[in-house]
């Protein structure tokens, strides 16, 4: 008789230490929720508790089931990748994708017809506005950006991802938090500082989860078995760890107690603004645009199958960028209290970033040199090089709003929000698409997605929809700006400021019907990635994968 001899089983350090943790997190916030000072603390409170439990469960079954040995790092030399929580995190974007643009649409539909609003505390504007940027911005956004940084750190590395239970933990912890910021807006919870809004321990609970997503990636970068870090990284790791600092500094704030929501700003006054579009500006240069020109860094080239057109170019217009964008913040406080020489050095490094914003325009676009018929015949490159164009055009358009007397007449207006999408949709959302068309088939061994068809149907009629939303807004700035400046002969208002608002009526019904085409094709894509994973033919070498990288 033979005796096989198996490993002893034993839970690693990060589980043991996981369920530890959890499970005093469970338990000090079912205190917390006792002692609450209000009620919408005390909901808050108990979801902490029920997913710390749930949290402890699902690593003790996870401990059960799992074989004596982790998962190894290659098998027959070829690195085990971990794709699972790429396939949520992928997953998840498209899901909150699809609730931020919904909201987009029914506020929307609330600025150009005020009974949409329905009487409702809750789903007012103002509750509903940052549900929709941070659904849009942080929820959509962030889960492409986490879900495609772990898998292009790992494919162009040759590396597995770094942590065993880190890297579920940075996609489900991110997640959780945007359900706590979610439902604090609708409840009114929020320390009203835009783009920052969550409180004190929202803030808390996120920087936990950064310095773990932090770790995984440059983990992962470290453990490479190439000896170039390819450009695309860079980016990703600008990224992480430019938000880390900003969120950070923004909210540097001293809770009222730990039974309260409540919290108060160490920054005061126009320092306090300061901060706070510092913060503003750099999440833009560094979530909505670094983040998402690694993803171009990547899916373009690979997709076209085309090597980045240059590498020095990819060089020159990083550093040029990581270095002018951090100055910029005061163009969004022209005309204030901020001294004039800080506004004056906002405006000269707004100007300055068109460059190495081209410049990455550039690269992204002259990729595609000697590949341009696939302009033609593949709607994904179509896709994302739309993206590039509209980044460009956005980065032209910032500068010069940037320019003081520019500024004062688009500051306040539906200017700056025609510029906000003509990124926002435009470059974020497109080249976001685009990495997730290229993705799903990669990620569960497919051809191709299951309708080239839907994809030219999403893209023709979002298109349609970016154009109706930012041309509305345009028209609707400047002729906001221009009447709100008008004067009479005699030196009196020309307009009433109710007239300003009649006059922007048709135009925002024209932005709503832009935002339900664009939510459309959403749909369209949201049905074409059901039907990819469910229907569309598997293939044992996922085609995308085969490929060299393009490094
Ligand atoms: C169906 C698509 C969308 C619609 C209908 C929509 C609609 C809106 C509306 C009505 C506002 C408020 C404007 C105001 O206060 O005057 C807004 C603000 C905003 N949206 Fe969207 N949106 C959409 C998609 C997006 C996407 C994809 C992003 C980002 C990736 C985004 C980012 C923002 C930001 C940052 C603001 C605040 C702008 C500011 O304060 O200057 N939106 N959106
Ligand atoms: C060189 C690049 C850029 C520069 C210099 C720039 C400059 C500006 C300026 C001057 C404003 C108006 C400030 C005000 O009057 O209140 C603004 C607003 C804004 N821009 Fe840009 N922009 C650039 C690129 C982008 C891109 C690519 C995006 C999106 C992906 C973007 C998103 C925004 C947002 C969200 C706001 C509204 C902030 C608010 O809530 O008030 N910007 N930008
Ligand atoms: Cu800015």
């Amino acid at each position: 008789m033979s005796i096989v001899q198996t490993p002893a089983k034993r839970m690693t350090g990060g589980e043991l230490g996981l369920i530890l943790v959890f499970a005093a997190l469970g338990f000090f916030s079912i205190v917390v929720a006792a002692k609450a000072y209000t009620p919408e603390y005390a909901f808050h409170a108990y979801l902490f508790a029920a997913a710390s439990i749930a949290t402890v469960f699902v690593i003790g079954n996870r401990y059960m089931d799992r074989p004596a040995e982790l998962p190894p790092q290659t098998i027959d030399g070829k690195p085990n990748y971990n794709m699972a929580p790429v396939k949520v995190g992928t997953l998840l974007a498209v899901f909150w994708g699809i609730a931020g643009f919904l909201i987009g649409v029914i506020i929307a539909l609330q600025m150009a017809y005020p009974l949409f609003n329905f009487d409702l505390p809750w789903i007012s504007f103002g509750r509903l506005r940052p549900l929709h940027t941070s659904a849009v911005i942080f929820a959509f956004g962030g889960n492409v950006l986490i879900a495609t940084s772990f898998y292009v750190v790992q494919r162009t590395s040759h590396a597995r991802l770094a942590g065993y239970l880190a890297p579920w933990f940075v996609v489900l912890g991110y997640n959780f938090f945007i359900v706590i910021a979610g439902t604090g807006y609708l409840l009114g919870i929020t320390q009203g500082k835009e783009y920052a809004e969550p409180e004190w321990y929202a803030d808390l609970w996120l920087t936990i989860v950064w310095v773990t997503y932090f770790l995984v990636f440059l983990g992962t970068v470290l453990k490479r078995k190439e000896p170039h870090i390819y450009v695309a990284n860079w980016f990703y790791l600008a990224f992480i760890l430019t938000i880390a600092v900003l969120h950070l500094g923004n909210n540097a704030a001293i809770p009222v107690s730990v039974f309260s929501p409540k919290s108060y700003i160490v920054w005061s006054g126009v320092q306090d603004a300061m901060v706070q579009w510092w913060y503003g500006h750099n999440a833009v240069g560094f979530f909505l645009t670094a983040g998402f020109l690694a993803l171009m860094y990547y899916f373009i080239p690979k997709r076209a199958d085309k090597p980045v057109y240059s590498y020095r170019l990819s060089i020159v217009h990083f550093w040029a960028l990581i270095f002018l964008y951090i100055w910029a913040g005061p163009h969004h406080l022209h005309y204030t209290a901020l001294p004039d020489w800080a506004q004056t050095l906002g405006m000269t490094f707004s100007i300055m970033l068109w460059m190495p914003s081209w410049g990455g325009m550039i690269n992204g676009l002259m990729t595609l040199s000697g590949a341009w018929d696939k302009l033609r015949t593949d709607p994904i490159i179509r896709m994302m090089v739309v993206a590039v164009a509209f980044y460009g055009m956005a980065t032209f358009e910032g500068p010069m709003m940037s320019v003081k007397s520019v500024n004062s007449l688009s500051h306040y207006t539906e200017w700056g929000i025609g510029h906000v999408h003509s990124g926002a949709l435009g470059w974020v959302a497109y080249i976001s698409f685009g990495a997730i068309y290229c993705l799903i088939p990669w990620l569960w061994n497919k051809r191709e997605m299951y309708s080239m068809k839907a994809i030219e149907w999403h893209f023709w009629v979002s298109t349609l929809g970016i154009v109706l939303y930012i041309c509305a807004m345009w028209v609707a700035g400047i002729l906001q700006g221009l009447m709100w400046r008008a004067y009479t002969a005699l030196g009196f208002l020309e307009y009433s400021f109710i007239e300003t608002v009649e006059a922007m009526h048709p135009l925002y019904v024209i932005r709503a019907i832009g935002g339900i085409l664009f939510l459309a094709g959403s749909l369209i894509m949201a049905w074409n990635v059901f039907m990819t994973i469910t229907r569309a033919e598997t293939v044992s070498q996922p085609s995308g994968a085969a490929l060299a990288p393009a490094e």
